[in-house]
């Protein structure tokens, strides 16, 4: 199935912008992209929520969003304080699936990172990845710090039989430092899995066009773009 799930060490790490260079990448190599953000929270009806940000830089993507609370918190904790609904891991599976059968990919955003809850029942994202079989795209920070939460997080996902299919760095610095670095040899170490790309900072800034001729240099192959882990630290002098 066409479906790829991206998570992230936690919030504000860059989920969003990867997942529109993804798209980004994807539409370039003529393929059909469906973006669902399972569930938003802290965007009021009517504002544009993560789903939609992404078919700003990347294009012309169908965008889906099963469900938004106005709190910027947990999907748990904003569905029981708005009183509604929360959505489930079976909701996101399902609505994933059915995008599936009409796009060639079919990309699944978290809110924050791979164990927070969306319901009162402890389901998480990674319970929905299960539910469809998919590989998890693992987003994580530049800098220090950021060894042990990806740790954390591919660990889980090889506990739960989950095939974690990479890292992509959300916000690469423009004068990265000693930590950031070593971490382009020390992430795709202690995860197991490889380095599939670093998105610049300050890409969500862009315009659109530039945004969409430049996201495929960001991304690995596996990933439909033609970045090269071994010469991108070269240059940055590891
Ligand atoms: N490469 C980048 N270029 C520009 N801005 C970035 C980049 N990465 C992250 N940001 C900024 O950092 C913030 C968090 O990014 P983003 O919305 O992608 O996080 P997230 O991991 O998707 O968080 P959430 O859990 O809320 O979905 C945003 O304000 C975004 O504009
Ligand atoms: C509001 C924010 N931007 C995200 N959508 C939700 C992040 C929830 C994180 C919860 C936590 O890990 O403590
Ligand atoms: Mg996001």
């Amino acid at each position: 199935m066409p479906v790829m799930v991206i998570t992230g060490t936690g919030t504000e790490v860059g989920k969003t912008v990867v997942t529109a260079a993804v798209a980004a990448a994807a539409l370039a190599a003529g393929r059909s992209v469906a973006v669902l953000k399972a569930a938003q929270t802290g965007v009021r009806p009517g504002e544009p929520g993560d789903a939609e940000e992404v078919a700003r830089l990347a294009g012309a993507v169908t965008t889906d969003e099963l469900a938004r609370y106005p709190d910027p918190l947990a999907p748990a904790t904003a569905s029981r304080r708005a009183g509604r609904a929360p959505v489930r891991p079976r909701d996101v599976a399902e609505r994933a699936a059915k995008l599936a059968t009409e796009h060639d990919l079919v990309l699944v955003e978290g809110a924050g990172g791979l164990l927070v809850r969306f319901d009162a029942a402890g389901g998480t994202l990674a319970d929905a990845a299960e539910l469809l079989a998919a590989p998890v795209l693992v987003v994580a920070q530049a800098g220090l710090g950021t060894l042990n939460t990806t740790e954390l997080t591919v660990r889980e996902l090889r506990r739960r039989g989950l095939d974690p299919a990479g890292v992509v760095i959300g916000s690469w610095p423009a004068e990265p430092d000693l930590a950031a670095r070593c971490n382009l040899l020390d992430l795709p170490d202690v995860a197991g899995v490889p380095l599939l790309g670093a998105v610049p900072a300050g890409a969500g800034s862009l315009g659109p066009a530039r945004f969409r001729s430049s996201a495929p240099h960001w991304l690995a192959p596996e990933l439909e773009g033609t970045w090269d882990a071994e010469a991108f630290r070269a240059r940055e002098a590891v």
